[in-house]
């Protein structure tokens, strides 16, 4: 059986990674249009970076859990595509390869001069060279607002192919991401979410499982 599943913030929520909808909408004391925007890079790169630098040390202090585990479990028996909008590498450390980060990674740097990617030191500076070009035009390798979310082809192609569509840990406030599982569901594949509560697509799932995703994704793979 072919399954392509989507992760959200969610998955990693038990492992200690913060989730983006805090309660004041605020996303770690930051309004998301001055961290996560091209903008924002433009206006106030320090600050850019102080907020990517903060979640790559938060990163290293925290393990996969259960279900970033289950679903490696998941891709030994199925042809899995794994598609994940964090930007965390949790999913790797738990055993998952090949994983489609629609939305960047926090571990890698990007040049915006030259496109040159490589492994980012743990602290990030707006001056640091890209060890290619030599620009200091030194960005995180992340998606932001109004840019194009990376590997679409890939997914369109696998939502397209697949025999079941699956969403995990995430609120579907987001697109494209939040229009796969309606772009699904219009192909007749059977969709089911798993998440603490309905998500704002919830019309677009056959099937819900409530309850913590370190609890119900291994259920679920089982
Ligand atoms: C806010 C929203 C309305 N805006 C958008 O969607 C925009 C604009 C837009 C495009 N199309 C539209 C259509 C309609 C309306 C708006 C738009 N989209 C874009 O800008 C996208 C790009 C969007 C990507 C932005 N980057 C991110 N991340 C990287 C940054 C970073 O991480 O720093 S998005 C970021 O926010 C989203 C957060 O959502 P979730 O992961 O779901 O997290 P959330 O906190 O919301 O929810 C957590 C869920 O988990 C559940 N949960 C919690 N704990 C647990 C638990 N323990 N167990 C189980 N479940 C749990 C909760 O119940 C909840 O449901 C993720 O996608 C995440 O990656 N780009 C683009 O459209 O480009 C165009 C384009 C076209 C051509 C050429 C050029 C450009």
């Amino acid at each position: 059986m072919r399954i392509a599943v989507l992760t959200g913030a969610g998955i990693s929520a038990e492992s200690g990674l913060a989730t983006f909808r805090a309660a004041d909408g605020l996303w770690e004391n930051h309004r998301v249009e001055d961290v996560a925007t091209p903008e924002a890079f433009e206006r106030d790169p320090d600050l850019v970076h102080r907020f990517y630098n903060q979640r790559r040390a938060r990163l290293a202090e925290v393990q996969p859990n259960p279900a970033h585990r289950a679903l490696a479990d998941l891709a030994q028996s199925h042809d899995l595509t794994l598609i994940t909008q964090n930007v965390d590498n949790l999913h790797e450390r738990g055993g998952s390869a090949d994983v489609i980060h629609m939305h960047g990674e926090l571990t890698r740097a990007l040049c915006a001069a030259c496109g040159h990617r490589w492994p980012a030191p743990l602290v990030m500076q707006p001056a640091d060279p890209c060890p290619s070009c030599g620009a200091a035009a030194t960005r995180p390798d992340i998606v932001w607002f109004g840019e194009m979310p990376y590997h679409m082809e890939r997914i369109w192609q696998a939502l397209e192919e697949a025999d079941l569509f699956a969403a995990i840990g995430t609120s579907g406030n987001v697109y494209p991401a939040a229009g796969f599982a309606q772009h699904a569901a219009r192909r007749g594949i059977p969709c089911v979410e798993l998440n603490l509560a309905a998500s704002a697509n919830a019309r677009d799932f056959a099937k819900r499982i409530i309850g913590p995703a370190s609890e119900t994704v291994p259920n679920w793979v089982a």
